[in-house]
């Protein structure tokens, strides 16, 4: 099975979205990784709902939202509304993990939680399975081109278990530092998606960098 391709747009030139959009929907990307920062959950603000609508405008790909939020359970109706298809909150940022998860299926979204490189997989054990997607961060959160982290071979081996012990169809998305190098061993381990920001947009040939992602053995 190949993965699931989803270049994050935060490494994306801004000053020409509509372009970088239309270049997403032309590749052979799968899905368009939206990263919010508040400031507050991350060190670092990226952008909120009026860009996130300008992307939607032109993407003909699903949006996956990736929330790096406070209190994101005050947002996920305006998130939705604004095109998220499916929408990851941290598991660090929820108090009532369990009910934000029912609120974004009740908007008819995906529902996903990421988690910090920190934090142990085996912490889902109780809503692994009313889940439709696991985030793991393979760096810390807030900052796109950062080095990847080795111990996330480890995570996905645990999480893939605890998915097949509870019976969940919970996708796995890597998130931070994927490239080329480390890309077969996190679809080896049993990664479903991939998201890469800077190594697709910083590449001479983002077109070309898509499709060996997503073409690779
Ligand atoms: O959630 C994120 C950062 O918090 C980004 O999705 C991630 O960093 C992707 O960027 P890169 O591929 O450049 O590491
Ligand atoms: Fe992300």
């Amino acid at each position: 099975m190949k993965p699931i391709i989803a270049p994050s747009v935060l490494a994306s030139d801004f000053a020409n979205l509509q372009t970088e959009v239309e270049m997403l929907n032309e590749s052979q990307a799968d899905w368009l990784h939206i990263d919010i920062m508040d400031g507050r959950f991350v060190p670092n603000i990226s952008f909120g709902f009026p860009v996130l609508q300008a992307i939607q405008r032109h993407a003909k790909k699903p949006l996956d939202v990736h929330l790096m939020i406070v209190e994101p359970e005050l947002y996920i109706e305006q998130f939705r509304e604004a095109g998220a298809e499916i929408i990851s909150v941290h598991l660090e940022a929820c108090n009532h993990l369990h009910r934000t998860i029912q609120q974004i299926k009740t908007t008819g979204a995906k529902a996903g939680i990421a988690l910090n490189p920190h934090t142990s997989v085996q912490l889902l054990d109780d809503v692994i399975a009313d889940v439709d997607l696991v985030c793991l961060m393979s760096v810390n959160p807030g900052f796109g081109g950062q080095k990847f982290i080795e111990n996330t071979y480890r995570k996905i081996e645990a999480l893939k278990n605890l998915i097949i012990a509870r019976n969940s169809k919970a996708l796995i998305e890597i998130d931070g530092g994927v490239n080329q190098q480390n890309a077969p061993l996190l679809l080896e381990k049993g990664a479903d998606a991939l998201v890469a920001g800077s190594f697709v947009f910083n590449s001479t040939d983002p077109l070309q960098t898509i499709a060996n992602l997503k073409n690779q053995a």
